[in-house]
């Protein structure tokens, strides 16, 4: 029997297909009660990770539980585990409704729950339209409404906002969040785009090249944000040097010949710049955004091909350039490895 947790696993999960390392090595760990993202560009081995949670491919090595168990040992797993993958289809020419009731007969649930389900969805109304005519955001709620047949425990979806307008995104973030949160149950979510999902999760695990870069609270990858400011002096490596002299250590040069300085005011550097008789031409404040966090945190994938595959552990990257080193990643006690469950760095 599982254990009833809501704990998804991952272990050292690899996935090879031919000469493709699909996944390498992940681990994570996600816990009921909040909505996790599971980010990584595009090849990532996000769908791939997601497949051999549901048992939908056998992993090379490692493995994947839900509720301490793999998907195949689950008994009735639809009752534990909803998913939705991409490209599902549907039958085009079945009603919503229709398409319900063959899924809850299939697992053992009363034709009722479908007209459950496609409330708790929003597609009420549509209940007796065919699926053939529904719009991407329609069939997404569809998808989401077969996935919820069972209430399920735990709850996997892969890239759901696609296809959804801004309306829907924020329907499905309050849908999620009060699933996860009031009702204590998991929900894991794959995107290839933080910003589509940043409304919708509270924990995020970044793989890049099927390896984790980052997992952690959205939050504390949030407050590791470091403002900088972006100096245009007319002797850049002068004013380096002076800021360096007054023990201001976030400075870096750019390529565009500016100066970049992490932890530290305006007004100091122009203080500092005036006393050591620098001309400074121009200053901008520049606030990192959780995009280009993720951005760096994954861009290995397209810039590290020469040294593939990349090194096993690398899970955390380092800042951005012009943000000082210790600032990143968050050091809190929340992103201590055990606190996942996950790899020992
Ligand atoms: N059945 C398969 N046979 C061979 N290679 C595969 C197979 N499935 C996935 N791959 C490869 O594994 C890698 C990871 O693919 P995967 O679909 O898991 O990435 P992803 O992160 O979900 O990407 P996307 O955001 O584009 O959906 C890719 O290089 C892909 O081409």
């Amino acid at each position: 029997m599982h254990d009833g947790s809501g704990r998804i696993v991952v272990q050292n999960l690899s996935k090879q297909f031919g000469a493709v390392n699909a996944v390498q090595n992940l681990s994570f760990t996600v816990e009921p009660g909040s909505v996790t993202g599971f980010l990584g560009p595009n090849g990532a081995g996000k769908t791939t990770t997601l497949r051999m949670l549901l048992g939908l491919v056998t992993p090379t090595s490692g493995m994947a539980t839900i509720n301490g168990r793999p998907h195949s040992q689950l008994g009735n797993p639809a009752r534990v585990v909803g998913s939705v993958l991409e490209n599902e289809g549907f039958h085009p020419g079945r009603t919503a409704r229709n398409h319900l009731r063959v899924y809850a007969a299939a697992i053992g649930v009363p034709d009722r729950r479908a007209d459950e389900v496609l409330g708790l969805v929003g597609l009420g109304s549509a209940a007796d339209r065919k699926a053939g005519g529904f719009s991407l955001g329609m069939r997404q709620r569809l998808a989401l409404a077969t996935a919820l047949l069972g209430d399920p425990q735990v709850l996997v979806l892969d890239e759901p906002t696609n296809g959804l307008d801004p309306e829907g995104i924020l329907w499905l973030r309050n849908f999620l969040r009060s699933y996860a949160r009031e009702q204590r149950r998991t929900v894991l979510v794959s995107s290839h785009l933080l910003n589509e999902v940043e409304q919708l999760i509270d924990q995020v695990v970044i793989i890049s090249q099927g390896v984790t870069r980052y997992y952690g609270p959205l939050e504390q990858l949030r407050k590791s944000q470091q403002s900088r400011v972006l100096v245009q002096p007319a002797d850049p490596s002068a004013l380096v040097k002076a800021l360096q002299e007054n023990g201001i250590t976030g400075v870096s040069p750019t390529p565009d010949g500016r100066v970049a300085v992490a932890g530290s005011t305006v007004q100091q550097i122009g203080d500092i710049a005036a006393k050591a008789g620098i001309a400074v031409y121009g200053m901008q404040e520049d606030h990192a955004d959780l995009e280009r966090m993720f951005f760096q945190l994954t861009q290995a994938q397209y810039t590290g091909a020469p040294g593939y595959p990349p090194p096993q552990q690398p899970q955390y990257q380092g800042p951005p350039p012009g943000y000082p080193p210790q600032q990143y990643p968050p050091s809190g006690p929340q992103h201590q490895q055990q606190h996942w469950g996950g790899p020992q760095q």
